[in-house]
């Protein structure tokens, strides 16, 4: 039987195939004639990979970390890079120059989210802003959001950053190897602090269980392509049992996961105050500041805090813990990076307490440092898609409305031009001969935090956070690479993982007091309420 013949057979036996051909074609004939109509001086659509009809260039997108591929690619076609796959349209923005005229200067434009009906209407992750369409409802959960953690408000939190640096430098001494997990744990721990004011188990903590899986499952359906239904909405309409619709049944139970998430410490710090306990953190005052229970916006009010409380969770906790890693993996690669900031803590702190918050701006190579730690391995390396609200002409292409565009924050922070031999970890790069911090260099912000409206709002806090505990690290510990059977140091290679978020492949490091003075001290920094 012919291809053609047997794919008869198939439309004519299962409807519900034939209704997705039929309704594949239906789109691809809608959006090519649109597309025309749309584009009246008939300018071309950026350059990039032809790929075919109906599939687009589906076996041409990378999987594995597709920031270095668009980069390569970018040598080919130029700095903006345009495809489709399986009708979405996609433009990838390699120069920071790219993005600062499209997500920047025409961010009302460009500051949309994909439509990505598994994670958003299956998996219930609408709770996270970060994921919300551009709009009013989108807008009252960033403004709610900034208020908390912008610039000037973030220094509430330094206590409890300071507190949970101090736990982890413990954690450290009695299980070094754990080092990955206790980084982990004292994001999850800080953040579960600031959110709800809840101290977490040191294992096992169901808040935290329950968000890790949540986030696991982000991480897989987060990636454009891993769901037919993202391509093909109607999809979600499939019953469970029908052949090949297991996606309904892996959704289903993220989605019972992610009700966890947002709702059991909202309600817990909900009733910890009906019971007039006093709960310092973010929920509390969000509550505090809700409108009377019978007021016609409280359900909505109250929707916006929980939400907010949660995503600080969700988007805040895993982000931090990869440059965190890098910075062990860089400091076990480069020995005299580490003596340099130790020695300035030696010169202006001494060794008799650990450092603060406020000794930062007398720490120049260490700030340099925690730069370095931000821009050497990219954390999110393409931010998160923004897909353009109506069709735009820039530079003599045309960019139809729903395409999502990439700005590749790796490109743009290992751009050989800005940061020589990008690959490297060298805090020098930040400083002026004089050693003092150089302000003409770029700052890694431009391009880790993604871009224009929808850029981190929590990157105040991942930068104290970051200078907390690398600083505290190094004033303690010497973290050195391990040693092979033979008693040489093993060679350490910076590999990262891929996906949304990226982090180092694990990997081993000795983490060892620098004196009995320094484990002394880590002993006498844990306060009387850790
Ligand atoms: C090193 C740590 C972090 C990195 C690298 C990072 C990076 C990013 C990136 C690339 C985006 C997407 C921006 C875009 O769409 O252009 C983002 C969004 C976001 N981040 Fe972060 N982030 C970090 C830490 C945090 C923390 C600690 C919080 C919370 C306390 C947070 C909260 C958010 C939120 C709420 C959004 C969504 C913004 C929106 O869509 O309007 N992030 N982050």
């Amino acid at each position: 039987m012919s291809l053609l013949s047997s794919t008869i057979l198939v439309i004519k036996t299962h409807p519900v195939y034939a209704s997705l051909v039929a309704i594949l074609l239906y789109v691809f004939v809608k959006r090519s004639i649109g597309n025309r109509q749309r584009n009246p001086r008939r300018l071309p659509l950026p350059p990039g990979p032809k790929g075919y009809p109906l599939i687009g260039s589906l076996f041409d997108v990378p999987k594995e970390k597709p920031w270095i591929t668009y980069n390569e690619w970018a040598k080919t076609y130029g700095d903006m890079i345009y495809f489709e796959v399986l009708g979405q349209r996609f433009l990838v923005l390699d120069t920071l120059e790219r993005v600062q005229d499209l997500l920047e200067k025409r961010s009302a434009n460009y500051s949309d989210r994909m439509r990505m009906p598994m994670i958003l209407e299956l998996m219930d992750w609408n709770y996270n802003m970060a994921m919300v369409p551009y709009g009013p409802w989108w807008r009252r959960h960033r403004r709610s959001f900034n208020e908390h953690f912008h610039a000037s408000a973030v220094w509430k939190y330094q206590p409890t950053q300071a507190r949970e640096v101090r736990a982890f430098l413990q954690r450290l001494l009695t299980t070094p190897d754990n080092f990955m997990h206790h980084i982990r744990h004292a994001f999850a721990a800080t953040i579960m602090s600031v959110a709800y004011g809840i101290r977490v188990k040191d294992s096992d903590d169901p808040y935290i269980t329950n968000a890790e899986e949540a986030l696991k499952g982000l991480a897989e359906a987060g990636i454009p392509g891993t769901y037919m239904v993202d391509f093909i909405p109607l999809l979600k309409y499939i019953p469970s049992w029908f052949p090949g619709a297991t996606f309904k049944t892996e959704a289903k139970r993220w989605n019972e996961i992610n009700k966890q998430v947002y709702q059991k410490p909202f309600e817990y710090v909900e009733n910890q105050m009906k019971k007039g306990a006093e709960v310092p953190c973010l929920a509390s005052e969000l509550i505090e500041r809700l409108p009377g229970e019978g007021s016609f916006s409280w359900e909505e009010e109250r929707q916006i805090a929980q939400n907010v409380s949660a995503v600080s969770y969700v988007a805040g906790a895993d982000t931090t813990v990869s440059a965190v890693q890098c910075f062990f993996l860089a400091m076990a690669m480069y020995p005299d990076v580490q003596k340099k900031a130790q020695a300035e803590i030696d010169a202006v702190i001494g060794n008799e307490r650990l450092p603060e918050f406020s000794d930062r701006d007398t720490l120049p190579y260490m700030n340099a440092l925690v730069k370095e730690s931000m821009r050497w391995q990219s954390i999110i390396p393409l931010a998160v898609g923004h897909m353009a609200t109506e069709d735009d002409e820039y530079n003599g292409y045309f960019i139809p409305k729903g395409t999502v565009v990439l700005g590749n924050g790796w490109a743009i922070l290992h751009d050989p031009t800005v940061f020589k031999n990008p690959l490297e970890y060298q805090p020098e790069r930040y400083l002026t001969p004089e050693g003092e911090l150089d302000p003409n260099v770029r700052d890694p912000e431009t391009g880790q935090f993604g871009f224009g409206r929808r850029m981190c709002p929590g990157r105040h806090l991942a930068d104290n956070s970051l200078y907390s505990i690398v600083s505290s690290t190094l004033a303690v510990y010497d973290i050195t690479p391990p040693i092979d059977d033979s008693g040489k140091p093993v060679e350490l290679k910076p590999e990262v993982t891929t996906g949304l978020l990226s982090y180092p492949v694990p990997f081993k490091c000795n983490i060892k007091p620098r004196s009995a003075a320094a484990e002394a001290l880590i002993h006498a920094s844990i306060t009387v309420d850790s």
